[in-house]
C-alpha cells in the first residue's frame, strides 16, 4: 500500500514536471557537461566518437526531483540493469523501474525510486526510458508486447535499449520506437557486474544522434566512455564482436587450466605466468583464482554468452565470414548449458571441458 501511495504521488509530481518540459523538448534541457576526449572517423557512415568522463557533480538522491533533470525509467533489472538503475537513483535523478518479476524492484524503490505497472506506464512518466534486458525475445516482449513500451511513447520521448540483442531486432525496435515519433538509441554496453556498480561501462551506442546528445549525462553516470557508431545494428555488432572474441578468450584460458593442471602443473601458477606475459588480460586475473576453486558466482551468466556466441555466428553466417574459433567456443558453451551451468558465470565453461 505504501509504495502504491508512493508511486501515485510520484506520477502526479512526474505528470507536472512532464508538463513543464513538453513544450521545449530541446537538447539543453539535457546539457552535456562532459568534455569529448576523441573524434575518429572510421568510414564515411562510421563515425566513432569516444568521450570519458570528467568530473561529475551530482545532486544528492531526492525523489522531490530536479526541474533540470530528466524523468529516466529503467526496464529490466537483473545483474546489470540494477546497479545501472541505482547509479541513477545516487545521482538525484527520479527514476521509475519496471521488472517482470516485481519483487526486483523492491531494493530499488526503497533508495526512492518509484515503481510501474508495466514497461508502458513507466515510458508514459518518463522523458527517457533504459531497457536491460536479458535477449532479442525480452527485448522484443517489453517493447513492443502486451503493456509494451511503445503504448506508453510518443512524440519528445526517448527510448534507451542496453541489452545484447542482434541488429535485427534492434532495427525492429527501433521501427516500432519511431513509428510512435519518440526516438531510438541502442546502446549495449561493455563491462559486466562490478563496471556496472562502478559506473565504468563502455557505452556502443548508435542510432538517434540527438537522442545520444541528450542521454548523454546519463550515460556517463553509468559508464566511463561512450562511442557513437552511427546507423542502428552497428552497436549491437559492435557488442556481438567484442563478445565473440571474450567468448573464445575464455574457453583457451579453460583449456590451458585444465591441461595443465592435469598434466601436474599448478593452475594458480599457469594464472601468474599468464598474468605477467603478453597475453596477459584483466578477464584472467580477475576470473582465474574463482575458476581454479570452482566458484562460478554470476557476474555474466553463462547463457548470455552463449546467447552472444550464437548471435555473433548469425552475423558472421550473414555475410558468410569463416569464424571457426567461435564457432567451437559455442560448442562449449552449449555443453556447459546442457550441465545446468547456465545461470552460473560464464568460466564456468571450464566444466565443460574437464574429463573424468
Ligand atoms: N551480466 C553482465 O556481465 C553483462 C550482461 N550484458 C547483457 O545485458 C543483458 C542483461 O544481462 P544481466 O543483467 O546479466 O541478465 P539477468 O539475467 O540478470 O537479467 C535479465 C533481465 O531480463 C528480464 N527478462 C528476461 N526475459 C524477459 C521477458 N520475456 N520479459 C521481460 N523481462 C524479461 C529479467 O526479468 P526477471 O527478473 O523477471 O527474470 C531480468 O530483468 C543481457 O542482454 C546480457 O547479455 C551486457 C554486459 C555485461
Ligand atoms: O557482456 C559481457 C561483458 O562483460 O561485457
Amino acid at each position: 500500500m505504501q509504495h502504491v501511495a508512493r508511486m501515485s504521488a510520484c506520477r502526479g509530481a512526474m505528470a507536472q514536471q512532464l508538463n513543464q518540459l513538453a513544450p521545449s523538448c530541446s537538447s539543453s534541457l539535457f546539457t552535456n557537461p562532459f568534455r569529448i576526449q576523441s573524434v575518429r572517423s572510421f568510414s564515411p557512415s562510421l563515425h566513432v566518437v569516444a568521450c570519458r568522463r570528467s568530473s561529475i557533480r551530482c545532486s544528492s538522491s531526492s525523489h522531490s526531483g530536479d526541474s533540470e533533470k530528466p524523468a529516466v525509467g529503467f526496464l529490466g533489472l537483473g545483474i546489470m540493469g540494477t546497479a545501472m538503475a541505482t547509479n541513477l537513483i545516487r545521482a538525484g535523478y527520479n527514476v521509475s523501474v519496471w521488472n517482470r518479476n516485481p519483487s526486483k524492484c523492491e531494493p530499488l524503490i526503497s533508495q526512492g525510486a518509484s515503481g510501474g505497472a508495466s514497461p508502458a506506464d513507466i515510458a508514459s512518466q518518463c522523458n527517457i526510458t533504459f531497457a536491460m534486458l536479458a535477449d532479442p525475445a525480452a527485448a522484443l516482449e517489453v517493447a513492443s508486447g502486451k503493456g509494451g513500451v511503445i503504448h506508453g511513447l510518443g512524440p519528445c520521448k526517448g527510448y534507451v535499449d542496453v541489452s545484447t540483442v542482434d541488429g535485427e531486432t534492434s532495427k525492429t525496435i527501433s521501427g516500432l520506437v519511431k513509428a510512435t515519433g519518440a526516438s531510438f538509441l541502442e546502446a549495449p554496453v561493455s563491462g559486466s557486474k562490478k563496471p556496472a556498480e562502478d559506473g565504468t561501462l563502455i557505452f556502443l551506442t548508435a542510432g538517434d544522434k540527438q537522442l545520444y546528445e541528450q542521454a548523454a549525462p546519463l550515460l556517463d553516470i553509468m559508464g566511463k566512455s561512450r562511442f557513437y557508431l552511427g546507423e542502428v545494428g552497428n552497436g549491437a555488432a559492435m557488442k556481438l564482436i567484442v563478445n565473440m572474441i571474450m567468448g573464445s578468450m575464455m574457453a583457451s584460458f579453460s583449456e590451458g587450466l585444465v591441461l595443465g593442471n592435469k598434466i601436474g602443473l599448478d593452475p594458480n601458477t599457469i594464472v601468474e605466468v599468464i598474468s605477467q606475459g603478453a597475453i596477459s588480460a584483466p578477464m584472467f586475473s580477475m576470473k582465474g583464482p574463482s575458476m581454479v576453486n570452482k566458484k562460478f558466482s554470476p557476474a555474466f551468466p553463462l547463457k548470455h554468452q552463449q546467447k552472444d556466441l550464437r548471435l555473433a555466428l548469425q552475423l558472421a553466417e550473414a555475410v558468410s565470414q569463416s569464424v571457426p574459433v567461435a564457432a567451437s567456443a559455442n560448442e562449449l558453451y552449449k555443453v556447459a548449458k546442457c550441465k545446468g551451468l547456465g545461470d552460473q558465470d560464464f568460466s564456468a565453461v571450464i566444466e565443460a571441458i574437464i574429463s573424468k
